[in-house]
């Protein structure tokens, strides 16, 4: 466990943040100068605070009132940036080994050939970096922070250099990540589909203040916390594969109402967070006939939020989750749409983005913590 609370002045910015992250990966979500970099930096300690006190796995990393603040390398830190920073003359296995002759003595650590075996680059061992995708090299600079034995591993931003495909080339290893690793890992991030996908809990920042804690679920499906702005809100479901048809779809479980995708590679049974982009679902008073869109699902209206605009978000609880839909102040008013009221959701099979489609655990539980 992460224990976290800081205040720090700058000249035009306030930061004045308390937050706990458990084992699995807790994201520092916001809009860019929200502040989440400059958590990351203190954490880091690259930055003394003005106040503050971190306690990592019940070490004291930084304790302002009692003059405590721990220079980097006594952190026990494990650090991915954006670009994978690996040493060009060494292999991938010399660069692993260079994390792990950072381990102290006796560190109870990873075994390298778990971390090589969990990231899936076996065959990248005798490489020098130049020879690897930046995907590639993102994976081994996850392995070389792994086996450093960290109590904490710090991740600012670590797919914002990379293209859309490789970065979903990459989430499943973040995912195995967090459902196999114990250390709790911090992660600065402005994507609400990296949020959805990865989250076991979230941080929403806005100019230096925390505005809303907890799941990816609790934090996405909130119409009144858009850190990412309106166009990106969208909330997050779990559901379960049930069976893959024969016409390239997949239906999936969501709290007991089918879902129909195109066709996923997971097996059945498989647990599934989706996010649905508040955008590509439209709402309806009553039940629509005669669609060719394949999910309909009926819901409560629990919030109509008017934007700044001609939008307004509509929260919708339906028997799958909460969703979320964006549609026009005109629409609300022309279908008499308020809060308590019944509509039905619709959403295309194919809207879901594939990047918006991943493995479990639910989204809207944060995991038990495994003791460190
Ligand atoms: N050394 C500094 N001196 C003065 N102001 C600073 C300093 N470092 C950061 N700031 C300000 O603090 C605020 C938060 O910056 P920070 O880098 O933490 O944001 P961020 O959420 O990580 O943004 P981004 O997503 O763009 O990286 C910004 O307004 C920034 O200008």
């Amino acid at each position: 466990m992460l224990e976290v609370a800081l205040r720090h002045d700058f000249a035009d910015f306030t930061l004045d943040a308390r937050f706990e992250a458990p084992a699995g990966i807790t994201i520092l979500f916001g809009r860019s100068g929200s502040g989440k970099s400059t958590v990351v930096n203190i954490a880091a300690g690259l930055l003394r605070p003005d106040a503050g006190k971190i306690t990592s796995g019940g070490r004291v990393l930084l304790d302002t009132r009692n003059g405590v603040c721990l220079p980097p390398h006594r952190r026990r830190l494990g650090y991915i940036f954006q670009e994978g920073r690996l040493f060009p003359h060494l292999t991938v296995r010399q660069n692993l080994r260079y994390g792990a002759w950072f381990a102290p003595r006796g560190a109870a650590r990873e075994e390298s050939g778990r971390v090589v075996e969990l990231l899936g680059i076996g065959h990248l061992l005798d490489r020098r970096p130049g020879a690897l995708s930046g995907g590639e090299k993102q994976r081994v600079a996850i392995g070389r922070a792994l086996l450093s034995a960290p109590q904490l591993i710090l991740a600012d931003e670590p797919l914002a250099a990379l293209d859309e495909a490789r970065k979903s080339g990459i989430l499943p290893y973040f995912e195995r990540l967090r459902d196999e690793v114990s250390v709790p890992i911090l992660y600065v991030s402005h994507s609400a589909s990296e949020v959805a996908r990865l989250a076991t809990s979230v941080v929403a920042l806005e100019a230096g203040r925390i505005v809303r804690q907890g799941s990816a679920a609790e934090v996405l499906s909130d119409p009144s916390v858009l850190p990412a702005g309106a166009r990106e809100a969208g909330a997050v479901l779990t559901a379960r594969v049930l069976r893959h048809h024969a016409d390239g779809l997949t239906e999936l479980a969501a709290g007991g109402v089918p879902l129909f995708l195109p066709r996923l590679a997971q097996a059945p049974g498989s647990e599934m967070r989706l996010r649905v982009a508040a955008h590509d679902v439209i709402l309806s008073r009553d039940r629509p006939e005669g669609l060719s869109a394949l999910n309909i699902l009926p819901g409560t209206i629990a919030e109509l939020r008017p934007g700044d605009g001609p939008g307004a978000i509509v929260a919708l609880d339906t028997p799958a989750g909460r969703l979320l839909a964006r549609i026009t102040r005109r629409s609300a008013a022309a279908l008499g749409l308020a809060q308590g009221g019944s509509a039905h959701a619709v959403i295309k099979a194919v809207s879901i983005a594939p990047a918006d489609i991943g493995a479990g655990p639910r989204a809207g539980e944060t995991r038990d913590l495994i003791p460190e």
